[in-house]
């Protein structure tokens, strides 16, 4: 995945940006080693299709993606289908190594950004403790300690979803934007675009535009508090209208988007729910360690940006809070057990 990461990161080489050089041998172009091993690298969702493979061999019963289209293939008749591509029968059944990356880029475009933004949030709202403070408040007002929060809760904490759009805006997991190549010739205001150019949208940019966003280099969740409004996340496939750009535009929009929006909802909401997250203490000042959200230094390279790994200690809010937390544990073993997933206590 790391591999993935730094050799997606667009502007990484020079041939990106000079693409002349592509026709260097491979002794000067480390960038196809780099991309020969992120290639190795991707194995592991080989391994993975062989263990979905064999599980269904020996009659382990799993659901999911994977398992369900083998089976799918299966019962046409083409069980073993190695090699790369689809079948030209006219239903195009995707072949063993196409289903893996299939599946992989399901996976792996939905892991790091998803928890990026989580790891994001806990900075922010660690560096901006009055904004934490009322997301806690909030969160006691409306759910209280008996239950977790769901989905359904969306509507009424407006100030934690005011927190995570800010998060999103102000530090967003895909930097740059992920690269596009012009399909022809085109003319952007006024710029002349060659067929072929590799064109890669600033989502960073965007989001500090003054224009659209004021004060943007200030964590502000107010810009999107609206207690009275029915609560759009905004980010829909209207490029104009949005609380943000994370999710690119146009035909390649993230195709993930509202589970993303879900998942990330979920669990930041059940985490300042039932967590008393904080940064430790220096042991001479008294003050918290963490690191400073405005120096690049603290954030990583690569496609994905996250904060680097910074300490944070973890608590439940109450001993009611963790009674519901294990609960929750217990119960959600039969849904792993279901998916043919191992589980940790009966
Ligand atoms: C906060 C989390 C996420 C962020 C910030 C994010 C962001 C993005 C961005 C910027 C793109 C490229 C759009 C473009 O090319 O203009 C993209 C594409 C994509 N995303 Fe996401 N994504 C997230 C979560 C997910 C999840 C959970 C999934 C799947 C379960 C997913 C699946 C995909 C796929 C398959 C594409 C490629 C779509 C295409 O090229 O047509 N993403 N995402």
């Amino acid at each position: 995945m790391s591999v993935f990461m730094h050799a997606s990161e667009p502007g990484n080489y020079l041939a990106d940006v000079f693409p002349i050089l592509r026709r260097l041998p491979d002794i000067l172009a480390p960038w196809r080693k780099e991309g020969r091993r992120m290639h190795e690298e991707m194995g592991l969702w080989g391994k993975l299709l062989d263990e979905c493979s064999s599980d269904i061999a020996k009659g382990i019963a799993r659901t999911g993606f994977v398992s369900d289209y083998l089976r799918a293939r299966a019962e046409a008749g083409l069980g073993d289908l190695p090699g790369n591509g689809a079948t030209d029968d006219g239903v195009g059944w995707m072949r063993d190594k196409f289903l893996a990356y299939t599946a992989a880029s399901v996976l792996e475009a939905g892991s790091d950004s998803s928890s990026t933004v989580m790891f994001s949030f806990i900075l922010f709202m660690l560096s901006n403790p009055d904004a934490l403070q009322r997301a806690r408040e909030e969160m006691d007002r409306v759910i209280g300690p008996d239950r977790m929060p769901g989905w359904e809760d969306e509507d009424r904490l407006p100030w934690l979803v005011a927190c995570i759009k800010e998060t999103l805006r102000i530090r967003p997991p895909f930097i740059s934007g992920l690269p596009h190549v012009a399909e022809e010739d085109d003319v952007y205001n006024g710029y002349f675009i060659p067929k072929g150019s590799m064109v890669i949208g600033n989502v960073y940019g965007i989001h500090m535009d003054p224009a659209r966003y004021l004060n943007p280099s200030m964590f502000d969740p107010e810009r999107f508090y609206n207690a009275d409004s029915g609560l759009q996340w905004n980010s829909g496939p209207d490029s104009q209208n949005r609380a943000n750009y994370v999710f690119g535009w146009g035909r390649r929009f993230c195709i993930g988007k509202h589970l993303a929006e879900a998942s990330v909802f979920i669990v930041l909401a059940r985490l300042v729910w039932g967590v008393d997250f904080y940064a430790p203490a220096d042991s001479h000042t008294g003050m918290p360690i963490l690191p400073d959200v405005k120096d690049e230094a603290s954030w990583t390279d690569g496609l994905v940006s996250a904060p680097k790994i910074f300490s944070v200690g973890f608590k439940p809010q109450s001993e009611k809070h963790a009674e519901v937390i294990r609960r929750s544990y217990v119960d959600v073993q039969a849904e792993w057990e279901a998916m043919g997933q191992p589980v940790d206590v009966q």
